[in-house]
């Protein structure tokens, strides 16, 4: 057997789990996903105080597999908050190391993943990067318009899942991507609905704390004028209002939960709340799909739909339900974050592109 040039490790730090991967080359050797439940990183002021806790899980899971660290040739990882920048794989260095740690433009669990994948990366002298963070920016600039001078909307998305994925499915209906408009929505532990267009993602909700519909544990748009009042209750911090809208709405903060799965169960077993609950997060998703299709104009060649909850049939059929008329919905259950992540750094450990180099 043909032995590998690269072993990569692929981390990916999301909010409600945390999946790691091992490709020798291509070919993926082992794949897990840990789930993290309220008992394990509820008591976390920070997302930056669960750097230990999950650089731990990610040894002791590659330890228990009998994975040999020291034979891997680079780490990459879902990159977080950064500066906007353009897509591709950036090589992690002191200017991002310092974006993550102070989170700057938010918390948000893709954070740790450059932090961590320098740390495993620099104890085997092996590069660490980042492929297609959560801030990769490609808005039109009428969709940066909010309303209100001096906040503009911000590009935070999944970025490296959607691309992945309007690539699938514009070669589903026979084309490239760079001539496809292409409506994505990713539902993870947050829910991005993007518009697609010729290869690049004009418009799209910021995922993290404000805008678009509400998920397993963000708040999405929340009437503005009531936020106000609330935040000048004096009854809360700004970290307090901040986690408020990113970990402990949607889901979370109806049903004290944000796992889809046990919501699901609640359904089946005739629970009207929850039935209630869910209907109302594919209703809320179904009209950002419908404010997509008005960016693009009505030319959708269709709707791709991925990420953990489009397991679901239930949010899957209802959500058909309020939008297919709009164009065919393709449904890719959970993501391709891994190899996505791996496929990056192999193309800079190949040399097939040089690594980007993030400058503040
Ligand atoms: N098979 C499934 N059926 C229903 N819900 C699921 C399934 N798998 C994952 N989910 C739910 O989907 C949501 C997002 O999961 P995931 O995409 O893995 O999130 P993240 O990567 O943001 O941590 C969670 O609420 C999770 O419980
Ligand atoms: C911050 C945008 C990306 C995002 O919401 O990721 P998760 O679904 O993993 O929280």
């Amino acid at each position: 057997m043909q032995t590998a040039e690269n072993r990569i490790l692929a981390i990916n730090p999301g909010s409600t789990s945390t999946k790691i991967g091992v490709f020798d080359d291509e070919h993926n050797i082992f794949e897990r996903v840990i789930r993290h439940d309220l008992e394990d990183i509820g008591g976390f002021e920070k997302v930056m105080d669960q750097y230990q806790f999950r650089k731990q899980i990610i040894l002791d899971a590659l330890d228990f597999e009998g994975i040999n660290v020291s034979k891997l040739t680079a780490v990459c990882a879902r990159g977080g908050l950064l500066r906007p920048l353009e897509g591709g794989t950036y090589r992690v260095n002191e200017a991002m190391l310092a974006d993550l740690k102070a989170g700057y433009n938010g918390e948000h669990a893709s954070n740790l993943g450059g932090l961590i994948a320098y740390e495993i990366a620099s104890s085997l002298h092996i590069p660490a990067f980042i492929t297609d963070p959560v801030v990769v920016d490609e808005l039109d600039p009428l969709a940066r318009l909010s309303g209100l001078p001096g906040v503009e909307r911000k590009s935070i998305f999944h970025a490296l899942n959607h691309k992945a994925i309007a690539r699938k499915a514009a070669a589903a209906k026979d084309k490239i991507y760079e001539e496809a408009n292409i409506i994505v929505v990713h539902l993870g532990g947050g829910i991005t609905v993007g518009a697609h267009h010729h290869g690049r993602v004009i418009d799209v909700n910021n995922g993290l704390s404000g805008e678009g519909p509400y998920t397993p544990e963000r708040a999405g748009t929340v009437p503005a004028g009531d936020l106000i009042e609330l935040a000048l209750t004096g009854e809360y911090t700004k970290n307090q209002l901040l986690k408020m809208l990113t970990t402990k709405g949607g889901f979370m903060g109806y049903l004290g939960t944000n796992d889809g799965r046990l919501i699901a169960d609640r359904i089946k077993k005739g629970d009207q709340e929850a039935r209630v609950i869910f209907e109302g997060m594919v209703y809320q998703t179904a009209k950002e799909v419908g404010a997509m299709s008005v960016v693009l104009s009505g030319e959708v060649d269709a709707i791709a739909v991925t990420g953990g909850l489009a397991n679901d049939e239930l949010f899957i059929s209802m959500l058909k339900d309020r939008v297919s008329w709009i164009a065919d919905v393709l449904v890719y259950p959970g993501e391709n974050e891994l190899r996505a992540l791996t496929e990056g750094a192999l193309r800079v450990m190949r040399k097939e592109e040089a690594a980007k180099v993030y400058v503040v």
